[in-house]
């Protein structure tokens, strides 16, 4: 469960994300859509404790992130746009460090089984140099998964891969969350968050426009049309501006 509460975000005096409010429940997958420079990564940075929020209030299953800051930590993985690796790890230390940072106890049971599923496990004894950009991010993903966690952020966890890359990491996704994780995910590739996501909430220069259900969302853009596709939605309601 995320509960996200007036969450404000200022850098000095510009205001990058504002009293931002919505609920993710276990099984629910969120798009979080906007134009560049909208606020999803600050969003999601905030909400992973990544970086402090300069107000409001965020749970994550259960924990307050600034009262509970590891409890809440443990629950979550967030997964950035550009992994960040250690150049001097094999893909299979990666695993290792992780697991002894998360105290992951037998991690080598968890990690053999993902390595396979995100088809890296050829590459274990490899270093970072070594792997193509989607392996880096496939590692960066196992690294995340690793500790089993219940909540789960994703800043366009699409870009870099091949179209089977993206079929299983969809799968991936989408298995997760039957299984009852939490999932927030970014991504400017709308046909794509359509196939995954339950829930969509569209921000625009650091605020909300919308958010609900897909179906909820595109009726409130439909102007009274059938079928009316998240893009055109999207278009819709942020008016197919830049900021
Ligand atoms: N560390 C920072 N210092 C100052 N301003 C920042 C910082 N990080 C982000 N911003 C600003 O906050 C706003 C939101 O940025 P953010 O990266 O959250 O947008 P985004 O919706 O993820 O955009 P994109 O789709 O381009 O990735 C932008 O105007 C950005 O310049």
């Amino acid at each position: 469960m995320i509960e996200v509460s007036g969450l404000t975000k200022r850098f000095g005096d510009f205001t990058a994300v504002q009293e931002l409010s919505f609920t993710v429940r276990p099984g629910e997958v969120l798009g979080l859509v906007g134009p560049n420079g909208a606020g999803k990564t600050t969003t999601l940075r905030c909400i992973a404790g990544i970086i402090p929020a300069s107000a409001g209030q965020l749970r994550i299953a259960g924990h307050d992130l600034a009262i509970q800051p590891i409890a809440a930590k443990r629950a979550l993985a967030f997964f950035p746009d550009e992994p960040r690796l250690f150049d001097y790890l094999t893909v299979r230390q990666h695993l290792a460090f992780v697991a002894r940072i998360y105290g992951v106890a037998d991690h080598a049971a968890i990690a053999e089984p993902l390595l396979a599923e995100l088809e890296i496990a050829d590459k274990a004894n490899e270093l970072p140099g070594a792997l193509s950009r989607g392996m880096k991010q496939k590692l960066a993903i196992a690294c995340g998964l690793l500790h089993s966690p219940s909540v789960m952020f994703f800043d366009e966890p699409l870009t870099g891969l091949d179209p089977l890359g993206i079929r299983r990491m969809k799968d991936s996704i989408l298995k997760r969350a039957a299984a009852g994780a939490t999932i927030v995910l970014s991504s400017h590739l709308l046909h794509l968050l359509e196939e995954v996501c339950s829930h969509v909430l569209i921000l625009k220069q650091g605020e909300k426009i919308c958010d609900g259900t897909l179906a909820e969302v595109a009726q409130r853009f439909s102007n009274g049309e059938p079928d009316v596709s998240l893009e055109e939605v999207f278009l819709r309601a942020t008016g197919g501006a830049e900021r």
